[in-house]
Order: C-alpha cells, then structure tokens, then sequence
C-alpha cells in the first residue's frame, strides 16, 4: 500500500536583503510504499534537508501535494499538522535533539506525554529500551551518555508513539563508524519489522541500507536505485557507481 506521495513538490525560499528567490526543490515526485525504507542522497545544498522538513510538516512548500495515508498534509491548518506531526511523524536528528534538563525515560515519553496518550507508558518504554539496549541508563542524563547512547534514546523517543513513517535527517552524521554501523543495523531491524523509513544521508554506507536510493538534483529526483536482492557490500557498490557515474561524486 502506498504510504506517502509527494507530487510536484516546489519550495522557494525568498532572501530579504536582495529579494533573491532560491530554488530548494523545483518538481520532486516519488512515492513511498509501506513498510520500504528508503535513503535520500545528492550533494550539498541539493535539497535533501529541505524535502524532509517539508514531508516533516516542519516547513511550507511552495507548491505541490504531500499526502501520507492519503491525508493531503499541504492542506492542513497548522493546529491540525501539530497533531499530525506528533501522532503520525517520527524524527531522529543528527544531533540528537535531547533535552538535557530532562532524565532519559522523560525524555522519550515526551511525545506521549505531549499527545497526552500515556496510557501503557511503562509497557512502550521497557519494550524499546529492552530492544535498544538502553535499559541501564534510563535514570541518566542525555549529557552523561555517549553519541550512539543518545542516538539509541532519540531512536526510542522516535517510535515511542508508533509513528507510521520514521523521517532521520543524517542520523549517523554525528557518529564514529562503530556506532553509524550499530544505528544503521538498528534502523534494519526495526524495518524488518515493517517500520516505514525514509533517510537523508551524504553516506554511500548508510545508504547502503536501504531498499532503494533516491538521488537529488537541482531540486528534482532524478535517479534512484533499488537494493532488490543485493547484499548491502553489492548495493554500497551501485551506490557508488550511481554516484561516479551520474553526480560526478558527491563529498
Ligand atoms: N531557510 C532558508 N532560506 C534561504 N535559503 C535556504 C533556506 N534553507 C535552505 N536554503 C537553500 O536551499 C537549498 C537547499 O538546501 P538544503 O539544506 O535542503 O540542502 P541539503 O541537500 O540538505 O544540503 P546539505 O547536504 O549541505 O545539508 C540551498 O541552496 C540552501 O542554501
């Protein structure tokens, strides 16, 4: 079933010194079945940002249409797409996004707590962090943890709620390869488990995850490549050769 459509997405954004208009995005299309997990990549400044933060519901597009379970998001008042956001979105950041005055457990139950749908709380937290190794630090501090710690508790804050899609904007960026790698094998799992993801990454390998890689540029996708049966050394391969071939590399 077809989960999230994006049809003709633009966004401009307009300087207000010079009354410059940049084109993030000019005409973005794809679709996202559920239960795929999927990888954003193109080089700096493409729009990969931009279009996660406009499926976030977190930025305005210009035009176009974002419907996720055929909910048209670009039509909703912005009360309703706060409750949409916490009641169907899920994010993990690049920095993590924790909040330091706050101790591990409310830290994830913040979604459900700002939902006010904290019934089974306790049930919710000790599943995740039993799945995500984090039961020893529950009691802790986000500043007493280490990257891929934090990582793990924003995983767990992330699915607390069910969400149907889980939207990571480079979510390894700020990690060493031995963590990247334990997240990524994370975010497989969770997938193998039908969890929706899509993923904004300037990693091959990270990328190298996902069933299928969508390719950036100047505000278009304008080449993806699927993992089909391809062990992830053989997609990582692809990855690298969609990028030689088509983007002349990306940093
Ligand atoms: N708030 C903003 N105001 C003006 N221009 C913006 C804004 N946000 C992004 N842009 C511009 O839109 C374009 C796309 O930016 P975006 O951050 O989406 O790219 P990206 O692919 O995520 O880049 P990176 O990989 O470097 O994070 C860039 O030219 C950027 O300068």
């Amino acid at each position: 079933m077809t989960l999230l459509k994006v049809e003709h997405l633009r966004k401009e954004y307009r300087s207000r010194i010079k009354n410059n208009t940049v084109t993030a995005l000019s005409d973005v299309n794809f679709e996202v079945e559920e239960g795929e997990f999927i990888a954003i990549m193109g080089e700096s400044g493409s729009g990969k940002s931009t279009l996660l933060n406009c499926i976030a519901t977190l930025d305005n597009p210009t035009a176009g249409m974002i419907s996720l379970n055929d909910q048209d998001l670009t039509k909703l008042s912005d009360k309703l797409l706060a409750r949409y956001r916490r009641d169907h979105l899920g994010f993990v950041f690049q920095d993590f996004n924790l909040l330091d005055t706050m101790s591990i457990t409310d830290n994830i139950y913040l979604p459900l707590i700002l939902a006010k749908n904290t019934i089974g709380k306790e049930n919710k937290l000790n599943h995740l962090s039993k799945q995500l190794g984090i039961e020893s630090l529950l009691n802790k501090y986000p500043y007493e943890l280490s990257g891929g710690q934090k990582q793990r508790v924003a995983i767990a804050r992330a699915l607390i709620t069910n969400p149907d899609i889980l939207l990571a904007d480079e979510p390894t960026g700020a990690l060493d390869s031995k963590n990247s790698s334990e997240i990524l094998s994370i975010f497989s799992q969770y997938n193998e488990q039908r969890q929706t993801i899509l993923m904004v990454t300037h990693s091959s390998l990270a990328a190298s995850h996902a069933q299928r890689v969508l390719f950036i540029k100047d505000g278009k996708v304008f080449h993806q490549v699927y993992r089909g049966n391809k062990t992830e050394q053989e997609m990582l391969l692809t990855i690298n050769d969609a990028m030689t071939n088509l983007l002349g590399g990306i940093a």
